[in-house]
């Protein structure tokens, strides 16, 4: 799956860009990826609630909403109830991430739980069994257009690992720095969703980017996989 963020879409026109990476299933995006920042949690600040409420109505696209915000425990269920079809709150903000996934899919949205670069996955498995998504990022939160930290891939071949053997069933996201060069590794490590934001938005047609990406990750789980 690739999922454009709209980080580097130019957010004057919201709509416009999520239509311009839509399409029907196995070409357009499979979901929007939305970042929320808070100036708290990390340094930058973009939107909140009420521009998600907005795309909800601007787009059929399911919204993947990534929060990098404090308190998530406070504010994740209004995402939900917003229409997210994914909530995903960072480990290292949650005070009960349980009760977090709980509550996000008592709104009707599927959990998602991210971790940082230098946060190890070990401590939180039991945790993800009451998730759906596993954001894994591969740069240090807080901003769009930053390089690919390539040793995060160890977490993301761990987590492929513990899905395979059946341990956790979960969706395995990458987020940060993906881009022609980046995405193969990335494919080869078991990742399933791709997140893309410079590399669709910066692109000349976004909706050619997103094809050539899920190709590439195509391709290159296949020659890994056999
Ligand atoms: O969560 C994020 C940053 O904190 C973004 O989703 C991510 O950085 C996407 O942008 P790019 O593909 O340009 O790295
Ligand atoms: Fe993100």
């Amino acid at each position: 799956m690739i999922a454009p963020s709209i980080l580097s879409a130019d957010f004057a026109r919201l709509g416009e860009e999520a239509a311009a990476v839509a399409g029907p299933p196995g070409e357009g995006a499979d979901w929007l990826h939305v970042d929320v920042m808070d100036a708290h949690f990390v340094p930058n600040l973009t939107l909140g609630l009420p521009v998600v409420q907005s795309l909800r109505a601007a787009t059929d696209i399911p919204l993947d909403c990534h929060l990098m915000i404090e308190d998530p425990d406070r504010w994740a269920v209004g995402y939900a109830e917003a229409g997210a079809h994914n909530v995903t709150v960072h480990v290292e903000a949650a005070a009960d991430p349980v009760r977090i996934a709980r509550d996000i899919r008592a709104a009707g949205a599927k959990a998602g739980l991210s971790i940082k670069p230098g946060t190890p996955l070990d401590p939180y498995v039991e945790v993800l069994r009451h998730y759906d998504t596993l954001l894994v990022m591969s740069v240090e939160p807080g901003f769009g257009g930053q390089s690919f930290i390539p040793d995060v891939l160890d977490k993301a071949r761990q987590a492929r690992r513990l899905v395979d053997t059946g341990h956790l069933t979960l969706v395995v996201e990458i987020d940060g720095g993906i881009n022609a060069d980046t995405i193969e590794a990335a494919a080869e490590a078991g990742v399933d969703c791709f997140v893309a934001g410079s590399a669709v938005y910066g692109a000349e047609d976004p909706g050619r980017a997103v094809r050539a990406l899920r190709e590439q990750a195509a391709n290159a789980a296949h020659r890994a996989r056999g």
